[in-house]
């Protein structure tokens, strides 16, 4: 196998899933970490390596290509090191169930991580609380089907989210759960602070200093709510924690493309007179900001809640001093 080509010996599936997550039919940090590690189990049972450094080198290249798609959600990299650590084995078939077992483990502890997660969570609702989301958070919306279960009534003010509307997501999933939803568009939000007892999204990342990496928008809705007083929570499995930020480094923000905001069309319609190169029209689509710890209430987590300035001392506890590649184990 030649080491030059970092794909070289990558199950098509393994393409196909990092083709998904990048083009987001697979999305949400949560959905994402679940997906990597299933495609490196998919990996190690498909790989045709006859030598364990094969086997070794063919995982990390999988991993890396898994890598490689989007970057802010820390969930991704934390799967694959997390299922990266636990290969071991001095033969092909002894590595290869060392990866399947760790991977089927890890994808069982992340269900049963937000299923703890949305009791922690559901404990801060109360019955007939009206609740504002953003975005489509599989963390989030655990807490509110755990508090119907509680026997709770909640109702739900869904913000559409642009670009990508992943609010009629969480609009359609609510009402399946039976929640009766108001859809209002991003500009909206303000005007129905009035109305909420609570914002509660999801997080792609948080870092050491409590910062909540989301859905752009997520930090002026936190803003307008706090203004309002209107409790911010933040729901976040504990794989949503960024190690690296406990030593300096910073979260990267995705930037997407501009057809998501202007299609060609659009653009074509835009122009000042015929001919018009454009050159002066600019789209930004950044697909994620920064929330900073004050404007946050709570961060719920399958440990227990947590105020954003103290989740450091649970980030040291569970990651230690790791730093690093997903694939340097
Ligand atoms: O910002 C998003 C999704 O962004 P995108 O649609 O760009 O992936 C979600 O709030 C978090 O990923 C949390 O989701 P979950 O709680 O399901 O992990």
């Amino acid at each position: 196998m030649s080491t030059d080509d970092p794909e070289a010996g990558v199950d098509p599936t393994v393409l196909e899933t990092a083709d998904d997550i990048a083009t987001m039919e697979i999305r949400g940090a949560a959905t994402i970490a679940d997906a990597a590690a299933a495609a490196l189990a998919t990996q190690a049972r498909r790989s045709d390596a006859e030598t364990p450094a094969t086997f070794q080198e063919q995982l990390r290249g999988a991993a890396r290509t898994l890598y490689e798609t989007r970057p802010t959600a820390v969930s991704l990299p934390n799967a694959l090191r997390y299922v990266l650590r636990g290969m071991d084995g001095e033969t092909v078939p002894d590595l290869r169930e060392s990866i399947i077992t760790r991977a089927e483990g890890f994808q069982s502890d992340l269900e049963q991580a937000q299923t703890r997660l949305g009791e922690v969570g559901a404990n801060r609702l109360r019955d007939g609380d009206v609740v504002m989301t953003h975005c489509h958070s599989t963390d989030a919306l655990a807490c509110i089907e755990e508090a119907l279960e509680d026997g709770k009534s909640i109702e739900a003010i869904v913000k559409e989210t642009r670009p990508r509307k992943q609010g009629h997501i969480t609009a359609r999933q609510l009402r399946e759960m039976g929640v009766p939803v108001t859809l209002i568009v991003d500009n909206a939000a303000r005007r129905y602070l009035n109305d909420a007892d609570h914002v509660l999204v999801g997080a792609d990342s948080i870092a050491a200093d409590g910062s909540v990496i989301n859905k752009i928008g997520t930090s002026g809705l936190a803003v307008n709510a706090r203004e309002r007083g209107v409790p911010v929570m933040v729901a976040a499995q504990t794989i949503k924690l960024h190690p690296d930020t406990m030593t300096g480094h910073t979260v990267e923000i995705e930037n997407r493309a501009e057809d998501e905001v202007l299609s060609p069309e659009e653009r074509t319609d835009l122009a000042v007179g015929p001919g018009d190169e454009d050159d002066d029209l600019a789209v930004e689509n950044p697909a994620f900001d920064v929330t900073p710890p004050r404007h946050v209430d709570a961060i719920v987590t399958e440990h227990g809640q947590f105020p954003p300035e103290s989740i450091v001392t649970l980030m040291r506890e569970l990651f230690g001093e790791t730093t690093g590649e997903p694939w340097e184990v």
